[in-house]
């Protein structure tokens, strides 16, 4: 990976989340803008052996669910070439994925907007995590399924059958150990 200066905004989100102590005494130099419409998610997969093994990830717009998996024949992680494991069998789309898919389910967890995820040890390490591509979610299995339900204030006041998702954007902010630093020199001698 290429390094390059974070924007300044980034950068001071990358510092403000380095004073939470979660990187212990690695400063956070990358981030990824995801921006998810209602009906879109991603598929399960593991963020792979680049980073150290910390995410943060600030959420904001929408509320989401985030599901965790089992890796498929193993309790070891594979690490494929770009560090993903998802496939068209982990695919949540149709009727039969789904259902194997919902076998190696671990844990949920309802993430807030303006609320900050952390993953680490092996929910980092062991698990897959995904996001369903729905464009609502339903508040009885909200409650029933997400880990977190019982803390999260959105959930305590949410009287409708059925939580519609709107846009939501995440910024997941991580330790990339190996970072090449390039100088390009354009238009110099
Ligand atoms: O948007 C999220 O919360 C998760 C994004 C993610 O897992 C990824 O980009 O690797
Ligand atoms: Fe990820």
């Amino acid at each position: 990976m290429i390094a390059e200066p974070l924007p300044r905004w980034l950068q001071l989100l990358a510092e403000r989340m380095h004073t939470t102590g979660v990187f212990g005494s690695l400063v956070p130099n990358h981030v990824l803008v995801n921006e998810y419409l209602p009906g879109q998610g991603i598929m399960p997969h593991e963020d792979g052996p680049f980073f150290s093994p910390v995410i943060t990830t600030i959420n904001l717009g929408s509320h989401c669910v985030i599901k965790f998996y089992r890796p498929r024949d193993s309790d070891i992680v594979s690490e494929t070439a770009n560090g993903r494991e998802g496939s068209d069998s982990d695919n949540p789309a149709t009727t039969n994925s789904r259902h194997s898919l919902e076998s190696r389910r671990v844990t949920s967890l309802f993430l807030e907007p303006n609320s900050l995820l952390v993953l680490r040890e092996d929910m980092y390490t062991r698990f897959l995590h995904g996001i369903e591509p729905v464009p609502q979610d339903s508040l009885a299995e909200v409650r029933a399924t997400c880990a977190n339900a019982a803390q999260c204030p959105s959930l305590a006041a949410a009287s409708d059958d059925v939580l519609a998702r709107s846009t939501r954007v995440s910024l997941t902010i991580r330790h990339a150990p190996n970072t090449i630093k390039l100088k390009f020199k354009l238009g110099g001698k």
